[in-house]
């Protein structure tokens, strides 16, 4: 008997071979959503919780082509992008996305995660990624998802408040996303922790505990790649940043020890109890 198909969602990622953050939780988080995960690989990093040690690019036209295959035989809902690694990749993603009716003005929403670096600072991609970023990734996201670090790359702005994340998202989105949500993680000094969503018109505070735990590699995954499952499953925007912000808080309330440093975010918590023997 076959099964009811379940909306797909799309990760064009790099992948993290310590299982935290990368195509690996954006897979793991559609899974526990309820969403088919497509991937594009982008890169492979050689990355456990002391840092990403050494890594190689997938070549611009397998990006590319993996985005068609799955576009024009599986049909998707909803696509993100983690790790671009590289100016050529950005390049060939945008092009693949336009032909495939992903982006801010076709039929699939696009979730940038503009991933810059991972947690320990290592650089994902160097300035011509960056300005290719900028340019031809933002103006067709549906919505932008940055961290601190990413708004004072991609703004100038250095964000020490929450005021400060409001006058962020307005100039993030002057850079051409229709929707803007600033991640709170980095404001160690709050004693919450609030992501902000914009429209261009009304703001949206996406409240939540901040729990004191060091161990938060792939929270940032989480978040955007759980918006991106709501999307698949058809939510509007203000849902779909509410049903992410409520999975991360979830991932970083049950985040675990792994390894010498930072230990990743949970996904453990949405699965089913195992029948008893
Ligand atoms: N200590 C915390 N307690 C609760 N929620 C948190 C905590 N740290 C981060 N979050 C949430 O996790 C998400 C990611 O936030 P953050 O700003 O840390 O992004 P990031 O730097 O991209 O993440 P990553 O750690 O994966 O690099 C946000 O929704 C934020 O609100
Ligand atoms: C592959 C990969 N993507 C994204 C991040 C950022 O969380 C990371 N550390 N590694």
């Amino acid at each position: 008997m076959s099964q009811a198909r379940p909306p797909a969602a799309l990760t064009i990622a790099g992948s993290d071979s310590g299982g935290a953050a990368g195509l690996q939780a954006d897979l793991r988080t559609f899974v526990t959503c309820g969403v088919h995960g497509l991937v594009a690989v982008t890169a492979v990093t050689v990355q456990n919780t002391l840092g990403v040690h050494d890594r190689t690019d997938i070549p611009a036209n397998i990006v590319a082509a993996q985005i068609e295959a799955v576009a024009d035989d599986m049909g998707l809902q909803a696509a993100k992008t983690g790790m671009l690694a590289s100016a050529e990749i950005i390049h060939a993603v945008a092009r693949a996305c336009d032909k495939a009716g992903i982006g801010r003005d076709a039929e699939v929403p696009f979730v940038v995660d503009p991933v810059a670096a991972s947690m320990h600072g290592h650089p994902l991609f160097d300035e011509a990624g960056l300005s290719a970023l900028r340019e031809e990734l933002l103006p067709r996201a549906t919505v932008v998802t940055p961290n601190l670090d990413e708004v004072r790359l991609l703004t100038g702005i250095d964000v020490t408040d929450r005021d400060r994340m409001r006058e962020a998202a307005v100039a993030l989105r002057d850079l051409g996303p229709r929707h803007v949500l600033v991640k709170s993680g980095h404001l160690v000094e709050d004693p919450e922790c609030v992501d902000v969503l914009y429209d261009g018109t009304t703001f949206t505070e996406l409240p939540g505990p901040r729990f004191a735990t060091p161990h938060t590699h792939g929270a940032g995954d989480a978040m955007a790649s759980a918006l991106t499952a709501g999307l698949a499953r058809g939510m509007e925007m203000a849902e779909a940043a509410k049903f992410g912000k409520w999975f991360v808080s979830n991932a970083v309330e049950h985040s675990y020890p792994m390894g010498a440093k930072v230990g990743p975010v949970s996904a453990f918590w949405r699965l089913a109890p195992e029948p008893s023997p």
